[in-house]
């Protein structure tokens, strides 16, 4: 006999960047209290402690329900365990998160034991997802940058290539700060991911940068946008760089995966690249590829002739300006006709310099004129601005994505946009476009030059 008491973490915690990260802390914070500590065991997939009824802590945070023992009746000192677990957990997941229950007191446990046993025989199962081979690429040495994607057959735009779960996620306040958590991280995989980490390029040997925080920092991509957390990808890491690039990385939130889209036809036998920075000069790109990774850029465009490149360097200049200027100091309302024509002029400048691959500035100035539509109660060409905008989302990011989601909606309800009505000065219904007119006939009339 004897009292049992411990914690659930509710709602469970899933495979997502976020929880990942929280846990590798959590995990980290635990190892930090009880490395030396002889009543505590790291065993392959979970850690567990020597006494009571031998808790346990598993290396996935996906798997744990309860970290629980009995805390009388015996085992009295182990209550004074569960308090430190307890209080590290509730530092890291809060104390909402952190539902502490005691038999002897009124609060109860949240799952039931059941579910909590077969979690626990869970533990001893290893965390690793089946390897997969991928018909679309080889892994092979490219001259002069290391390892590299090849496509193994020809790829259309708009082809996934590669959605890629993060072998695990990270953020710090400072990029030696996460030497530690990467050490502590990389015990919990199977040898076979940690030597594949390990073998991943470090462009930061020379600096001051400890080892594996050096692979980190050349390799890890954010979570979305706007994200301070990184991901680690074993295969996506390998893609190289080109300033045309033929393909384009995002961050997908509903399946948790980094995904890799074709936005150019791509040959059987031609390497797959990425772009790894948003610079637009030449100079400033060059100078950017150096200092953070290392290499002096040979893409097509970096080896053209200097007035090819000069010419490039001018129409990023120009794309640059005109995706600052539009809609952003409230010409969309004193002067809507000068801003559709800035997106148009936008439209035709990407298309020159990239010939097609980029879509995510395409659709960028695509929903500037949406906007410049709606904003004046125009539902018809903003619903056509919209549907533009999604085919070329959905070439690069898929239709999962939450962009592509958002412009589907808007294609069907362009009034449903915070701009709507705005102004009622361009007022039409989705339906009212003219028919009947020629291809020229029909953009004059959407960008309004007549
Ligand atoms: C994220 S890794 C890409 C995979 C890498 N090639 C490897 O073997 O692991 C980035 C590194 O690849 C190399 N790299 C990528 N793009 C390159 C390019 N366009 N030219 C030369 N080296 C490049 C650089 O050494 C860079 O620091």
């Amino acid at each position: 006999m004897g009292i049992d008491a411990g914690f659930d973490i509710v709602p469970k915690l899933t495979k997502s960047p976020q929880d990942q990260a929280s846990w590798n802390i959590f995990l980290s914070k635990l190892r930090d209290q009880y490395t030396s500590d002889p009543t505590v065991e790291f065993k392959e997939n979970y850690m567990v402690w020597k006494k009571g009824e031998h808790p346990m802590i598993p290396y996935s945070g996906h798997k744990f329900l309860r970290f629980s023992s009995k805390v009388s009746g015996g085992s009295d000192d182990l209550w004074e365990d569960v308090k430190v677990v307890i209080g590290l957990a509730q530092e890291v997941f809060g104390n909402k998160r952190v539902k502490v229950w005691h038999e002897g007191a009124v609060e109860d446990y949240f799952y039931k034991w059941p579910e909590v046993l077969q979690s626990w025989k869970s533990y001893d199962e290893p965390d690793v997802e089946p390897e997969e081979t991928n018909p679309l690429f080889i892994i092979q040495n490219i001259p002069n940058k290391g390892r590299g994607l090849v496509a193994a057959v020809d790829i259309e735009p708009g082809t996934q290539i590669i959605a890629e779960k993060p072998l695990f996620t990270l953020s710090g306040p400072s990029i030696e700060a996460l030497e530690g958590p990467i050490s502590k991280i990389l015990q919990t995989l199977p040898y076979k991911k940690q030597d594949q980490y390990r073998a991943l390029h470090n462009n930061h040997k020379s600096n001051n940068i400890p080892p594996l925080a050096g692979i980190f920092k050349t390799n890890a991509l954010p979570c979305g946008c706007d994200s301070h957390i990184g991901g680690i990808y074993l295969t996506i890491c390998l893609l190289n760089h080109s300033c045309l690039p033929n393909a384009h990385h995002s961050w997908n939130a509903k399946s948790e995966s980094e995904t890799i889209y074709a936005v150019l036809p791509i040959k059987a036998g031609e390497e797959i690249t990425i772009s790894y920075t948003s610079e637009n000069q030449s100079k400033n790109r060059q100078k950017k590829l150096k200092e953070s990774f290392g290499f002096d850029c040979k893409c097509s465009l970096c080896t053209s002739p200097p007035r090819k490149i000069k010419q490039s360097d001018r129409r990023r200049t120009e794309i640059a300006a005109l995706d600052k200027s539009i809609a952003s100091d409230g010409t969309i309302f004193s002067d809507p006709l000068a801003c559709l024509k800035d997106c148009r002029r936008l439209i035709k400048l990407l298309n020159e310099e990239y010939g097609g691959c980029a879509p995510t500035l395409e659709g960028r100035a695509y929903y500037d004129a949406f906007q410049v539509c709606i904003a004046h109660g125009d539902k018809a060409r903003a619903s056509i601005m919209a549907r533009r905008g999604y085919i070329l989302r959905r070439l690069c990011e898929g239709d999962g994505s939450e962009s592509t989601e958002e412009l589907w909606r808007l294609i069907e309800e362009p009034g449903q946009h915070r701009l709507f009505g705005m102004s009622m000065g361009w007022k039409s219904e989705v339906n009212d476009i003219p028919l009947g007119l020629d291809l020229d006939g029909a953009e004059k009339w959407l960008w309004r030059c007549n």
